[in-house]
């Protein structure tokens, strides 16, 4: 089955039950994840994509296109995450931190290169190859974030409150940009948001924890 499949997913902390979860996430479809602060919203997050911290016990499966990823370590599952502090890599450039994500079987610096600059095209950056990332502009660098995660060529994607520290209208942008890559791609998506908004842009059923 395509999508990703959360199955019975409990986590718990010194043995008291946190949060539980079932749900399926259709390819190009985002599922919102709302709740109180507190209430396990991005330690679901961790779950899914392998880092829960050791005060966790889980148990369930994570089920990625038919694949079950829950015993895999994080750079295995084939999963994005976009969290709401972008942390682009300081030390390198806007084309160093997107060569970053490129997947090591493009060969060649020519077709690396070549597919950064296309990437910078798709997010409306041309030429910002060698900007350092502290030179960019919020929106600059939540772009910047959004296409190193999909250069990886995930295949869910993970939203821990991506846009939540943008202004109104760049959040109306970025957050259609994210929603039409994923559908465009066919990816699943979590979206972990307290703005009612996001979850009405997102179109797609929410969940409360
Ligand atoms: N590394 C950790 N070790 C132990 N407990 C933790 C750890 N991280 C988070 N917690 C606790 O687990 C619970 C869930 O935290 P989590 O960060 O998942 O909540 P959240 O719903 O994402 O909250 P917020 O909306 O404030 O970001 C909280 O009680 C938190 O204090």
């Amino acid at each position: 089955m395509t999508g990703l499949r959360l199955e019975n997913i409990v986590l718990a902390r010194g043995g008291e039950p946190l949060i539980a979860v079932e749900a399926h996430v259709a390819p190009g479809e985002v599922l919102s994840v709302m709740g109180p602060s507190g209430s396990g919203k991005s330690t679901l997050l961790a779950a899914v994509i392998g880092t829960l911290p050791p005060a966790f016990t889980m148990t369930g499966r994570v089920v990625l296109n038919g694949r079950d990823v829950t015993a895999l370590p994080p750079e295995a599952r084939k999963i994005g995450i976009l969290y709401q502090d972008e942390l682009l890599f300081p030390h390198l450039s806007v084309g160093g931190n997107l060569a970053f994500a490129l997947p090591r079987a493009l060969r060649g610096r020519k077709a690396r290169r070549a597919r950064i600059e296309a990437a910078l095209d798709e997010i409306g950056m041309t030429g910002f190859a060698d900007r350092d990332p502290a030179t960019l502009s919020g929106g600059q660098k939540a772009r910047v974030a959004l296409m190193r995660m999909l250069l990886a060529e995930p295949q869910a994607l993970l939203l821990d409150e991506p846009f939540s520290r943008l202004d109104a209208a760049l959040r109306d942008q970025i957050r259609a940009l994210v929603f039409a890559r994923a559908r465009d791609r066919g990816l699943p998506v979590l979206l972990v948001t307290h703005d009612r908004a996001d979850a009405e842009a997102a179109g797609g059923p929410v969940i409360a924890l």
